[in-house]
Formats: C-alpha cells, sequence, structure tokens
C-alpha cells in the first residue's frame, strides 16, 4: 500500500521544465524530507502532486475527488497569510470540513480532533485569538494544528518549520516522526539540513534542472559528494544521542 504515488511526474511552468521523469511513492510509517536548495522544485513537487497545479505522469492524490483527496491528504502550504480573522479554534476546527456530510455540524469525535491538534502545537493559550492577530510562528503552528486536525493518512507540509523558534521546531519535527511512528506518513520541504537529518526517516533531494536527484536515508542522501555538487557546502555529520548531529560549515563554491 501507498499513500502517494507519483510516475513519471513532471512539471514545466510558462514553457520551462522544473522536473521531470519523477518517480516517487510513500508508503505508512515513513516522515520523508524533501530538500533541495532554492528553486529546485519542492513546492512545484507538493501542488502538482496534490492536483494544485498541471503536471504530466501520473499522481494518485492528484486524480482522486477533491473531497476523498481531503480525506486522503491534509496540506499546509508555505504562504502563512489568513484570509479571515476568525478565532485560532475555528482555524484549527477548518481541518474537519472533509469529515462533515452537508450542512452537519462539528460533533464530538470533530471538537476531540481539533482539541488535540490545539494541544499538540502548544495553541491553548491563543485559542481565543484572532488567527488573523498571530506572529509568524503562531500563524504557522496554527496551520499545522490545522492540518493534523484533518486527520489524514498523508500530511504534506511546505517549510513548517520555517519561522519557528527552536523549541517549536522540534516539537514539530517530533509532532510528525510521530505520526509517522502511529503508520501515517509526512511529506515535509526542509530548508534545515540538520532537522531534517536527525528526524526524517528518508530524505528526497532535488536539484534545480536536475530533477530528483537521490532518494533514500539520510546518511546515504547527503553524501559530502553531493553536499557540495547540489547544496554548494560542506558539513560536520556526527553521531549524537538521540540521533545524529549534522551542521552545515562552509560554503564550497
Ligand atoms: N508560477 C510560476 N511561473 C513560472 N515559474 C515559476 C512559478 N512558480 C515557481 N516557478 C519557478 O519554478 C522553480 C521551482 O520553484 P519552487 O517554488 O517549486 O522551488 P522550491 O524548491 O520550493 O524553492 P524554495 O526553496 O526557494 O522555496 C523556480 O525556478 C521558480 O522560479
Amino acid at each position: 500500500m501507498s499513500l502517494l504515488s507519483l510516475e513519471r511526474f513532471g512539471v514545466a511552468l510558462r514553457g520551462r521544465e522544473i522536473f521531470r521523469d519523477v518517480d516517487l511513492t510513500i508508503a505508512p510509517g515513513e516522515f520523508v524530507g524533501l530538500i533541495g536548495p532554492n528553486g529546485a522544485g519542492k513546492t512545484t513537487l507538493m501542488r502538482a502532486a496534490l492536483g494544485l497545479i498541471a503536471a504530466e505522469g501520473r499522481s494518485s492524490l492528484a486524480e482522486m475527488a477533491p473531497r476523498l483527496r481531503a480525506k486522503a491528504a491534509a496540506w499546509m502550504p508555505q504562504a502563512r497569510e489568513i484570509a479571515w480573522p476568525v478565532s485560532v479554534e475555528t482555524l484549527v476546527m477548518l481541518g474537519r470540513v472533509p469529515h462533515l456530510g452537508a450542512g452537519q455540524r462539528a460533533t464530538a469525535e470533530d471538537h476531540a480532533a481539533t482539541d488535540a491538534a490545539i494541544e499538540r502545537m502548544g495553541l491553548a493559550p491563543l485559542r481565543q485569538r484572532a488567527a488573523t492577530r498571530l506572529s509568524g510562528g503562531e500563524a504557522a503552528r496554527a496551520l499545522i494544528a490545522r492540518a493534523l486536525a484533518q486527520e489524514t493518512p498523508l500530511l504534506m507540509a511546505d517549510e513548517p518549520t520555517a519561522g519557528l523558534d527552536p523549541a517549536h521546531q522540534i516539537s514539530t519535527m517530533e509532532t510528525f516522526a510521530a505520526l509517522a511512528a502511529q503508520g501515517k506518513s509526512c511529506l515535509v520541504s526542509l530548508h534545515d539540513l540538520g532537522l531534517a537529518v536527525r528526524h526524517c526517516t528518508r530524505l528526497v533531494l532535488l536539484a534545480p534542472g536536475g530533477g530528483l536527484v537521490a532518494d533514500g536515508a539520510p546518511a546515504e542522501v547527503l553524501t559530502p559528494e553531493r553536499l557540495d555538487a547540489v547544496f554548494g557546502i560542506e558539513a560536520a555529520w556526527r553521531d549524537g544521542e538521540g540521533g545524529p548531529i549534522f551542521q552545515p560549515m562552509r560554503v564550497t563554491r
């Protein structure tokens, strides 16, 4: 069983090929970090996989009816703008919409999922705050909570830890890892390779103009050669307590 399957998947934007011939399958229990330099196509790949932009090839999610897709995958976009001045609680509850029948009110189960997501993202003190009056990091946590409340088998998030303070970066990564340990899956784009190496079970590396160049365990993907060729950096890697410690050290070009 797979929660996402991309076959010979490709996207061109305004006539320019961003990537092509990408094959990617995500199974239950995986926490996949989608990594690559600016402009490599991480956002494009996730948006196209969800059917939000046109693509060539096949995406198992894009071919689903919207209502089924909303039960199969939750999506936290990179843009953090929240348009309506609803409370944080209401924003998070919006994650339950795919589970409600037409005109149906929220059930005890919907309230429980909302409460759990608010608790998990440390938003209890902000529960009644207008979502438009949150700081950037608080808004990110509220949008992650909305995706968690959706309780889908797959969670996809575009740079979810950007703008979060260190404690919330770590707890957010631990939340995704815990979902994977429960048999769900996460596909998350990340620029922080230290967080990616320490928490993800698998990394998928995109290179600008090169498409998918590596896919596997963090140590297999982030070889010194690839760090130099794709990111233009050198990094230190140590085995530490509770997982590897990865620190970019130097620009090589
Ligand atoms: N609407 C668009 N029209 C044309 N080109 C676009 C459009 N959106 C993105 N691109 C281009 O597609 C390429 C991939 O962009 P994308 O946002 O997917 O990269 P990314 O890996 O998510 O980058 P970042 O790490 O900077 O967020 C970039 O070169 C970008 O300029």
